[in-house]
């Protein structure tokens, strides 16, 4: 049913009371008609300015939709971003008032649904492993209706995607530093068996304080038997973001490891440093100069970075993994002439086996630390369902598709070692108020893997 927008200040109230948005205790404060504006816009505007609504909660409530604003205990305050698996919004607990990111998977149909939802709950079984000052925490996973969603630590800062999109570059030793810290949270990952295979300026977020932290571990991939189950389901796709993917990744090979994630970072480095992503063109032309053409050189390109910097982004971006820094830890130890001083690098090694290993000096040359385009995995011809999303941009235009939201069922046995509750969900599906990295997500399937796997042998046949 079509949402009728509120006409008089009486018909908000009735809006705000039908919607949950506040808590009882809130609910019984609300002032009425007599003491708000008749107009329900300024009287909408004056609850914002109460902090009885957020402008979130007001744009959409304006627009007459008032289901969706409550996700198991917590109440939807505003929509932080929208990546290719679903929508990303800022939640408040309703009696601990804890402010927390909550990440609802896109209504999805048909064959992709299984291997939506089953990505969905790796990235919660993943991140719910980890504990790291630059890994976003996982608190909590669950669902409705087979709708899950994943209550994470909301980071009150930005991603180093909109970092570039605001500054165009990042200068080098700030570069560097938040390059060893997303290192550092890697390292932790590496150590427990986890690739997060999406490594790019988007899935870092830096907060208020300078703590760089890994976001979306939603491709994070571990040895796990269960995991085993979601490989099978995302045979033959090639997944990953096609500026930042390793060569190995580009065709799917077999058995990668935590150096294309090293890879990954490289590009992400350079792509700081110079405020360009290493390679031109379409996504295909992408993948095939990652698995052949070196990068250009960056000290062509910036060059007044200092000395040595230049030699550390070819060598995180060498085709052979083996040619590369081996481990997370060797990055930073790399890094170090930049960020060494730092403690948020220093805090977060502190947290690895590298930084609490006494013998540290010699596995690694320690010496000062103390302590797009994504690739998703989806059958040929399947097509993510219609979200129903709309520009939010333009907030007097802003529609909402509340309930109704298609689920997501998993048929497929996966083992969720984090509390998985049964609770009434009516996700909020939304196009952010500003685009996410993930607008540039594109789906490729098996076809494409191949076609393109092909084109590298015969090309590496006709060079021989
Ligand atoms: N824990 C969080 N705290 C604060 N903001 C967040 C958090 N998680 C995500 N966001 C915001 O939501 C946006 C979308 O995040 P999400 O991880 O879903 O997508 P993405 O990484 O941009 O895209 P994709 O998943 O397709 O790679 C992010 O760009 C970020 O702005």
């Amino acid at each position: 049913m079509a949402a009728i927008a509120p006409v008089s200040t009486a018909d908000l109230l009735a809006l705000i009371k039908r919607s949950n948005v506040l808590p009882t205790a809130r609910l019984v404060a609300l002032p009425g008609p007599e003491s708000l504006s008749d107009d329900p816009r300024r009287a909408a505007a004056e609850l914002v300015q109460k902090k009885f609504l957020t402008k979130f909660q007001s744009t959409q409530l304006l627009a007459g939709r008032y289901k969706g604003f409550r996700i198991g205990p917590y109440v939807v305050q505003d929509l932080l971003g929208r990546g290719g698996m679903g929508a990303v919004y800022l939640g408040q607990h309703l009696e601990l008032n804890r402010k927390v990111a909550i990440k609802v998977l896109a209504p999805v149909r048909g064959e992709v649904q299984q291997l939506a939802t089953e990505r969905f709950l790796r990235e919660a079984r993943a991140a719910a492993a980890l504990d790291h000052p630059n890994i976003v925490r996982v608190f909590d996973v669950a669902r409705h209706n087979d709708t899950p969603y994943l209550v994470m630590e909301f980071v009150d800062g930005e991603t180093l995607q909109e970092t570039l999109d605001r500054d165009g570059s990042v200068p080098p030793e700030v570069a560097a530093e938040y390059i060893a810290q997303a290192a550092s949270g890697l390292q932790h990952a590496h150590e427990r068996g986890f690739i997060h295979r999406d490594i790019k300026p988007g899935n870092l977020i830096r907060d208020r304080f300078g703590v760089v932290k890994v976001l979306d571990m939603g491709l994070a991939r571990s040895g796990s038997e269960e995991d085993k189950l979601t490989e099978v389901l995302d045979r033959g796709a090639v997944v990953g973001t096609a500026d930042f993917i390793s060569p190995e990744q580009a065709i799917n090979a077999p058995n990668i490891d935590g150096r294309a994630d090293i890879y990954s970072l490289g590009a992400t480095l350079f792509t700081l440093l110079v405020g360009k992503t290493p390679f031109d063109g379409n996504t295909t032309q992408k993948l095939i100069q990652h698995q052949m053409k070196d990068a250009p050189a960056i000290a062509d390109l910036k060059p007044d970075l200092p000395e040595g910097l230049p030699e550390i982004v070819t060598r995180m971006l060498a085709k052979k993994a083996s040619d590369r820094y081996q481990t997370a830890a060797e990055v930073i130890t790399a890094l170090e002439p930049w960020a060494g001083h730092s403690s948020h690098v220093a805090t977060g090694l502190s947290r690895t086996k590298v930084g609490q290993s006494s013998s540290r000096h010699s596995a690694v040359g320690w010496s000062s630390y103390g302590s797009s385009n994504r690739l998703r995995a989806v059958p040929l011809g399947a097509k993510p369902a219609d979200s129903g999303e709309l520009d939010l941009s333009n907030a007097g235009k802003a529609t909402i598709a509340l309930s109704g939201a298609e689920t997501a069922r998993s048929r497929t046995p996966v083992v969720v070692p984090v509390p998985v509750r049964d609770v009434p969900v009516e996700p909020v599906t939304v196009t952010p108020r500003r685009a996410g990295s993930g607008g540039m997500g594109l789906v490729v399937g098996l076809a494409f893997g191949m076609l393109v796997a092909g084109m590298l042998i015969g090309w590496l046949a006709f060079a021989r």
